[in-house]
């Protein structure tokens, strides 16, 4: 289907927004009054420009308070609509979209409204233009879709049809079946939007937390799947005010526009046997492990340090690169001391796939850079691509018989891993810059067909950091994308750590000779344990023993949590997990902790 994009979603000067549209590959735009009120550009320059990039003008908006007013406001609409037409053909567009009103002048008439959008339609058809009429979710008398539609069927003029905006229809919980009603040839116009599911007024919703499709929490394919049967044919757009896109990388923000969409078009296309015209990229192959975690530690070694501690040992050391890999059971961790790199920090994930070539295409299809590979000549071939916050996923087979493994271009160190409790990566902890949070997420989930988790808010002593997990569906691969909050203590400027936590099986025994070496294990204060013991009846054996060795504890529904955290070095550190019976989270109740007793350490 042509894809198409509302100017507001996007920051910058209307010349900046046409080319970054254009550049992420859309076929039209919508152009938001505002953005040509500002642009020094003449309509006929806009037109030009347009045109030269490849785009239509699919719409002009917004065309407000209209209908359902006494004559006198009518004949001053009537003019102000006059202008606006010959705005929109000096643009060449020929869609107006009018929203319904929200004028304490227009009553509550549905005839009234009809007659004066039929008016409205003949003096539009003289300049070959068509009215789509969108009911606001706030609109004064309208704000139902269906609503809209009655009034649209009652004015009965070919140049009058209605606009659907899927924030309006779904915020207030309008059932989108209704849809299929609506002649296709009648709805003029389709306006995509999905959001967070908030507890908020609905204007405030929609002028600020609208995000792209993916990224929130409604039905989008479902209701473009109605729309389809409707017998739609014409663009998706995407119509998305926010207040962080509305500042962010405009170019950037257009390619993550366009991947939501692509994602769309292709859940509609698996969901409707009719739409199987629609372009599907290669399905997503779900990772099904951690291969490894590279840390870039730019020499010194401290961090080979901890993982000593933690019963890693050193089993080999790359034939053309300062890597070494260092290994226990499953657990495998690269310290790469080639790469620039102020601090340690987590530089790249290496994720399991059964076919790390599709991995890769999937990755293409949905608009993700690849990264060139930095391989020696006898390197086991690594695809990787770059997730937004910059981390390198590589794409392995370890180990399988029908494919190289990585781990044959590490040799020298002739260590066997130590027998020890930990088994294997249980999660990987990122943290996003708050303004790609959302991106993060459409990314993981499209991309690599994880799915997100609840999103939750951990209180920091400097401020409030957000998260949330994506896993694979055995929960093998588990990605916590937290966001650094943007501090204004000149000594805590921001959170921007990143943890590996790594499994055990005893995680008792392990704090046992971390608590014995001294200096490993983050300081947990007593309060904790003492509100532990008020929340938890684990009998005085446990408690004791969990406030002795600094164990942090938690349960949900399905078992107990049993967790500790390293001291940090540069960006980095480690926690040590152990999920007893099926527990599922991350023992986020303890996360403020944790992140008191980071900052007290780093203070120090
Ligand atoms: O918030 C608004 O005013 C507004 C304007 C035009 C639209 O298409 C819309 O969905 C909302
Ligand atoms: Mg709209």
């Amino acid at each position: 289907m042509r894809k198409s994009i509302a100017t507001v979603s996007l920051s910058g000067t209307l010349a900046e927004k046409l080319t970054a549209i254009a550049g992420a590959g859309f076929d039209g735009v919508e152009i938001f009054e505002n953005d040509l009120l500002a642009s020094p550009l003449s309509p006929e320059e806009v037109r030009a420009r347009a045109a030269d990039l490849g785009l239509s003008i699919d719409l002009y908006q917004p065309f407000r308070d209209f209908e359902a007013v006494p004559a006198d406001v009518l004949d001053r609409n009537l003019r102000r609509a006059e202008h606006k037409f010959d705005v929109m053909e000096r643009l060449g567009s020929t869609r107006l979209l009018v929203c319904s009103s929200v004028s304490p002048d227009a009553v509550d008439d549905d005839a009234l409204a009809a007659e004066q959008l039929r008016l409205l339609a003949e003096r539009a058809a003289e300049h070959g233009i068509r009215i789509a009429y969108e009911a606001l979710a706030w609109g004064r008398h309208v704000n139902e879709y269906l609503h809209a539609w009655r009034i649209a069927r009652m004015a009965d003029h070919p140049s009058l049809g209605v606009c659907l905006d899927s924030f309006h229809i779904l915020s207030r919980g309008s059932d989108p079946g209704g849809i299929e009603a609506i002649p296709g040839e009648k709805i003029f116009f389709l306006q995509l939007a999905d959001a967070p599911l908030l507890a908020m007024d609905v204007l405030q919703w929609s002028r600020h937390y609208r995000c792209f499709p993916g990224q929130g929490g409604f039905d989008l394919a479902g209701l473009v799947a109605h729309v389809l049967r409707a017998g739609y044919s014409g663009p998706l757009s995407l119509e998305v005010f926010n207040d962080v896109f509305r500042q962010a990388d405009t170019a950037r923000t257009a390619v993550d526009a366009m991947r939501s969409l692509i994602a769309l078009e292709e859940s509609v296309a698996r969901r409707l046997p009719q739409a199987a015209a629609l372009p599907v990229p290669p399905r997503p192959v779900v990772p099904t492990g951690f291969a490894f975690a590279e840390l870039a530690v730019a020499g010194g070694d401290e961090v080979g340090a901890l993982l000593r501690a933690l019963g890693l040992a050193r089993t080999g050391v790359h034939g053309g690169k300062p890597v070494e890999l260092w290994e226990q059971g499953q657990a495998r961790i690269l310290l790469n001391a080639g790469e620039p790199a102020e601090d340690p920090s987590l530089a790249a994930i290496g994720l399991e796939t059964p076919d790390p070539a599709g991995s890769v295409k999937r990755a293409q299809s949905l608009l993700s850079p690849t990264l060139p590979r930095r391989r020696a000549p006898h390197d086991a071939p690594l695809d990787s691509v770059a997730a937004p916050d910059g981390t390198a996923l590589f794409f392995c087979r370890t180990a399988q018989p029908d494919h190289t493994s990585w781990t044959d271009d590490f040799t020298g160190a002739s260590v066997e891993p130590a027998p020890g409790e930990i088994t294997h990566i249980d999660h990987v902890a990122l943290t996003q810059p708050w303004h790609h949070f959302d991106e993060a997420s459409l990314f993981y989930r499209s991309v690599l067909g994880l799915r997100p988790q609840e999103s939750l808010e951990l209180a920091d002593p400097y401020g409030l950091l957000r998260s949330r997990a994506m896993t694979n569906s055995d929960g093998t691969v588990r990605i916590a994308l937290n966001v650094a909050y943007v501090g204004s203590h000149a000594s805590h400027p921001d959170v921007s750590w990143q943890h590996v936590a790594l499994a055990s099986r005893d995680i008792i025994a392990t704090a046992r000779r971390l608590h014995a070496l001294g200096g490993v294990l983050l300081p947990i204060p007593g309060n904790y344990y003492d509100d532990l013991e008020a929340r938890h009846d684990l009998g005085p054996e446990r408690h004791r023993m969990l406030r002795e060795l600094g164990l942090l504890y938690d349960r949900d529904a399905r078992g107990e949590f049993l967790h500790l955290y390293t001291v940090t070095v540069g960006r980095v550190f480690f926690e040590i997990v152990q999920r007893i019976g099926g527990y599922d989270g991350y023992g986020a109740q303890n996360a403020p902790i944790r992140l008191a007793a980071q900052h007290a350490t780093a203070d120090r």
